[in-house]
């Protein structure tokens, strides 16, 4: 059965979508961008910052369900520009242990409110 995940601990959704929804097996989390749960924009910060602020509502949303990183299967991350693929790793890598989620990183070319990282989420609830 389908249920939406709503917290306040990450930012409320920027348009017609939930932050995350499950049907009861697997968790999937909208694109998560960097914004903050206060609601501020980290559109002029570093890849690095707006890397962290993803990921730190990914988690947010996961930790809602009394969930962790280690519960991902797999994420996508949408980069404005391909060229800060390394920077994002980086960061990136400091979120998972050795045994990573598996990835796709892509170039979006444009992102809502002119982010420069979007990152999605797929977990398991029962890991
Ligand atoms: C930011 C986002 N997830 C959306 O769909 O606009």
């Amino acid at each position: 059965m389908k249920r939406t995940i709503s917290t306040d601990d990450a930012p409320e959704a920027v348009g017609a979508y939930s932050q995350a929804t499950t049907d009861g097996s697997t968790l999937y989390t909208a694109g998560q961008i960097p914004l903050t749960p206060d609601g501020e924009l980290l559109d002029g910060a570093s890849i690095a910052k707006q890397t962290a602020q993803a990921l730190d509502n990914v988690v947010a949303i996961l930790e809602s369900e009394d969930l962790d990183a280690s519960a991902i299967l797999k994420t996508t991350v949408y980069l404005a520009d391909i060229d800060d693929f390394q920077e994002m790793n980086e960061t990136y890598s400091t979120y998972f242990d050795a045994e990573p989620p598996a990835r796709s990183a892509v170039e979006a070319g444009a992102l809502p409110k002119g982010v420069d990282v979007e990152i999605e989420a797929v977990a398991i609830l029962e890991p």
